[in-house]
């Protein structure tokens, strides 16, 4: 294995690619003569597409090819969205790097309607994100939700086909693809929560590759580690995968953390708020502690519910 080579393996579409490119980027400007290789992939998530992802069975789908990869030594990183990873790493593999995050709004993109609040009655709204399904409907139950499923770039097409008045996505990944033109309004954390870790790159690697550990290290955003830290504790804690109603949202001022979560059911019939607030050097048990919140105040009965099905 070369000393002056990195080769990162990554998803083939054009979000992984942009996220595996800037990484790329980031390294090779970092340290000068460092030569870094991509290794594109197709995994398990990335060809069943047809079914929802509910069902199919959680977070890893995206993941698993990728970290084989690492395990067998045909790569040394990868580089996820932060709210596609597992809670947890396979032996032998970890999370060294947070990078700093883009914006972690949903955005609200339309042809034809400025914001949701425009929206006629009765308007069909595309996303399989139950978070999102399930916000939506809280705030307006008379909206249709329909299935919206692929890359950035696919759903946004079958909005122009005209298949849906309004789509929603997470802001970050149309301006990393500059597709920022087309976000028509964006929708503040306090009228949907995010889900954990929206927004944020982490580079995982081999735990024991203090080489590769070196050179990752200058890309690390302290103030995102936190702030993933606590939204991800607190998904933890209640078991969530990605494809559960759950929202989860840390912001930062000086050494304060404020911790905002969210567990409903997907017709937005029952949506169980709580914030909590603390230093941000316990941005773990802030997450711990705000689930417990969320499970006293009846999370357990409608995550039951929702993975029962
Ligand atoms: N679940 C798919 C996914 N994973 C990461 C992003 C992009 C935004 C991010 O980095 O969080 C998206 C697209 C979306 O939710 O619209």
């Amino acid at each position: 294995m070369s000393d002056n080579l990195i080769r990162i393996a990554t998803r083939k579409s054009p979000l992984a690619m942009w996220q595996a490119e800037f990484v790329k980027a980031e390294l090779e400007r970092i340290h000068p003569g460092l030569l870094v290789e991509l290794l594109p992939m197709s995994t398990k998530g990335d060809i069943i597409l047809d079914t929802p992802l509910a069902k199919v069975g959680g977070k890893g789908l995206f993941v698993k090819e990728l970290e084989v990869a690492m395990l067998e030594g045909q790569a040394d990183i990868a580089v996820h969205s932060m709210k596609d990873v597992p809670v947890e790493f396979p032996e032998g593999l970890g999370l060294e790097v947070i990078c700093k995050r883009e914006d972690p709004r949903d955005a609200f993109v339309s042809n034809t309607y400025k914001n949701l609040d425009e929206l006629p009655q009765g308007a069909v709204v595309g996303t399989s994100s139950l978070r999102r399904q399930c916000q939506l409907r809280a705030r307006r139950p008379d909206l249709v939700i329909k299935d919206l499923r692929g890359n950035v770039g696919t759903r946004l097409s079958k909005l122009d086909a005209g298949d849906y008045d309004a789509i929603i996505l997470a802001a970050a990944g149309l301006i990393r693809l500059e597709l920022k033109e087309r976000i028509t309004s964006f929708i503040e954390t306090t009228e949907s929560l995010p889900a954990n870790g929206q927004g944020a790159v982490g580079i995982e690697c081999r735990t024991d590759d203090a080489r590769v550990k070196a050179l990752l290290a200058p890309l690390e955003h302290k103030e995102t580690r936190y702030r993933v830290l606590a939204e991800r504790a607190m998904n933890t804690r209640l078991e969530g995968g990605c494809q559960v109603p759950i929202g989860a949202f840390a912001e930062i001022t000086g050494d304060d953390m404020l911790l905002r979560g969210l567990v409903g059911n997907p017709d937005g019939s029952e949506v169980i708020r709580s914030e909590i607030s603390g230093k941000v050097s316990d941005a773990e048990s802030l997450g711990n502690a705000l689930a417990d919140e969320l499970l006293g105040k009846g999370a357990k009965a409608i995550l039951q519910a929702v993975y029962g099905n």
